[in-house]
């Protein structure tokens, strides 16, 4: 699963693990983009600090796994590139799955290299309040779109409840809000 995650929340959790059980998925990577090029890099949150919460969030569970591929390639993030280098790393006997949300899966189509990108893995949009999910067009058999319990939570409403001075108890993972805390994170837009 690619994200921002600045910060990770419940929504990418529960996405991550439905995916797991429906598909029967050995592992779950979490993948922190280092320079997510389709946003205001900017106002992104330095890519170690995601990185860390990342970690924090996903350490209890045995299934899930953070990898620092992306933080540590220089340039803007390809999922490409991320999809490349795993095929290389895990040998062409392994199936790949990635996880999306809806909003993701419905730009898809404007991600580098887009045709290549399904020649290496299979891609999963999970439905996410606010937006519609369904298949932009994209080619048969590559995509599953999956109805998980649906968690209206987003890192842009955690960071602005942060700068606010309003809790975000129970909407991230209790080792996030400590995070913060500690960071001084998100206190200024
Ligand atoms: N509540 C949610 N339910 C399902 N999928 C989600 C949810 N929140 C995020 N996702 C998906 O997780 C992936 C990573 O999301 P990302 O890190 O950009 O979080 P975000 O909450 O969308 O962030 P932001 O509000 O800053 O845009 C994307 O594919 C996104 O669609
Ligand atoms: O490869 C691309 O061109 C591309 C463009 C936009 C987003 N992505 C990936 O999509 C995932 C979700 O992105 P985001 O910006 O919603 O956090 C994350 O892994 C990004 O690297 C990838």
């Amino acid at each position: 699963m690619g994200g921002t995650f600045d910060p990770i929340h419940h929504g990418h959790l529960v996405a991550a693990s439905e995916v797991a059980h429906f598909f029967g998925l050995d592992e779950v990577v979490f993948v922190p983009t280092g320079q997510p090029w389709q946003k205001d890099l900017a106002k992104v949150t330095p890519s170690e600090d995601r990185y860390l919460m990342t970690v924090i969030a996903t350490a209890e569970n045995p299934q899930f796994r953070v990898d620092r591929m992306e933080i540590d390639r220089s340039g803007p993030t390809y999922t490409i590139d991320t999809l490349r280098e795993m095929r290389s790393k895990y040998g062409p006997g392994v199936e790949l799955y990635f996880i999306t949300g809806a909003d993701a899966l419905g730009a898809i189509l404007s991600w580098h290299n887009v045709d290549e990108l399904f020649e290496l893995a299979h891609f999963v949009g999970c439905n996410r309040p606010g937006h519609h999910l369904s298949d932009p067009g994209l080619p048969e058999g590559k995509v599953s779109l999956l109805e998980v319990p649906a968690l209206a939570i987003s890192s842009t409403e955690c960071r602005e409840r942060v700068r606010k001075g309003e809790p975000i108890w129970y909407l991230v993972p209790d080792g996030i809000v400590r995070y913060i805390n500690k960071t001084g994170l998100y206190l200024e837009s």
